[in-house]
């Protein structure tokens, strides 16, 4: 459904030099700094998928979008979506996907939000009973009723963010270009988007790809994720093996219900498992999942006394992707 293949982008601004007629000696040999936003991106999603694109600040994940929906021409390589080129094909393409981007809204900034719905429905010829329909059934899902006769200027975030969802959706595309739209919202707020989000992907099948840097916004709706890092993938897959790759520990803390000798518990477990700490009733556990199941970790444990008490910590999401920002990877 949406294809890239070698994709890079690199943006050329001429140097501005200082000191007199430095305007008049740039005009005859003028020079340009480069940066290479993003350089030899490859990846296909298909139809269905929900996608998470994350990176830090400056990875060129917007630049990503930005070509994917034919807003920027790549300097490099190719995109494709539904089968044709957003660049060569902008309209086409255009009447297939939808894009919000959570920084700036595509709705007219004075105007009441309905009456922006009406510019798009005519720019994207949707047909009158067809709008209506369709508007009557995202003004439901989304709560619309409150902001439909609000300039946009007046709306909360919250509010223009739902009131951008539906302008995207307006023609009812196959595919979905988010750009952080979550940004900036409340927890109330942002929990509904995501559950809007999700049964827009479960429910009416679209493609979604998404950019975040929610943490959150990736765990709770995406089967796979794309990490951008310098323009560069670093990586494309699932959650679970991020996680297994990065090779961050899982803890287990158990109480027993008498004291534990801390000999035998160095003891009772095998090179798999670090003993982090074992006081009193109360022994805490590290080791890769990957390595030793939870189950074998528990049994080894059960030897030492009765186990009155679980406590399971899995590596916290964010610590996962610092790692991946800081290139420490272990590349099986
Ligand atoms: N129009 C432009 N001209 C020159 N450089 C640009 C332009 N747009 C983006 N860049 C540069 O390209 C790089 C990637 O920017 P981009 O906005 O794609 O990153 P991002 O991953 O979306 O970042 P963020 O998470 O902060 O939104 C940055 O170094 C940025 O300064």
């Amino acid at each position: 459904m949406i294809a890239a293949e070698g994709l890079g982008k690199t943006f050329r601004r001429p140097v501005v030099k200082e000191g007199a007629f430095a305007g008049v000696r740039s005009l005859f040999a003028r020079q340009y700094k480069e940066t290479a936003a993003v350089a030899d991106v490859s990846f296909t999603i298909e139809r269905g998928e929900f996608v998470g694109y994350i990176g830090p600040n400056g990875a060129g994940k917007s630049t990503t979008i930005k070509m994917l929906t034919g807003i920027l021409h790549p300097t490099a390589g190719e995109v494709r979506v539904a089968g044709r080129s957003p660049q060569r094909e902008r309209r086409h393409v255009a009447g297939r996907i939808g894009v919000v981007f959570g920084q700036r809204s595509q709705l007219w900034w004075d105007l009441p939000v309905r009456d922006s719905y009406d510019v798009l429905a005519a720019m994207y010829k949707v047909e009158p009973d067809v709008k209506r329909k369709r508007l009557a059934e995202l003004t439901e899902l989304l709560r619309l009723d409150e902001v439909m006769d609000l300039p946009v200027r007046k709306c909360s975030l919250g509010q223009r963010m739902r009131a951008d969802l539906a302008a995207a959706l307006l023609h009812d595309p196959d595919v979905l270009f988010l750009d952080e739209p979550t940004i900036g919202l409340d927890a109330f707020a942002k929990r509904s988007i995501r559950e809007f989000l999700r049964s827009l992907n479960r429910e009416f099948g679209k493609t979604i790809l998404l950019t975040t840097h929610d943490m959150d916004d990736i765990e709770t709706l995406c089967s796979r994720v794309m990490v951008l890092n310098g323009g560069a993938l670093a990586y494309d897959g699932s959650l679970e093996e991020l996680r297994e790759r990065i090779g961050l520990p899982s803890r287990m803390t158990l109480t027993f219900a008498g004291d534990v000798d801390a000999a035998a518990c160095a003891a009772a477990f095998g090179d798999e498992v670090a003993v982090e700490r074992a006081d009193g009733p109360r022994v805490a556990l590290a080791f890769q999942r990957e390595r030793i199941r939870p189950k074998r970790v528990l049994d080894a444990a059960s030897a030492l006394g009765d186990i009155v008490d679980i406590h399971m910590e899995e590596p916290e999401f964010e610590d996962v992707i610092r790692r991946i920002y800081s290139g420490a990877t272990n590349d099986r």
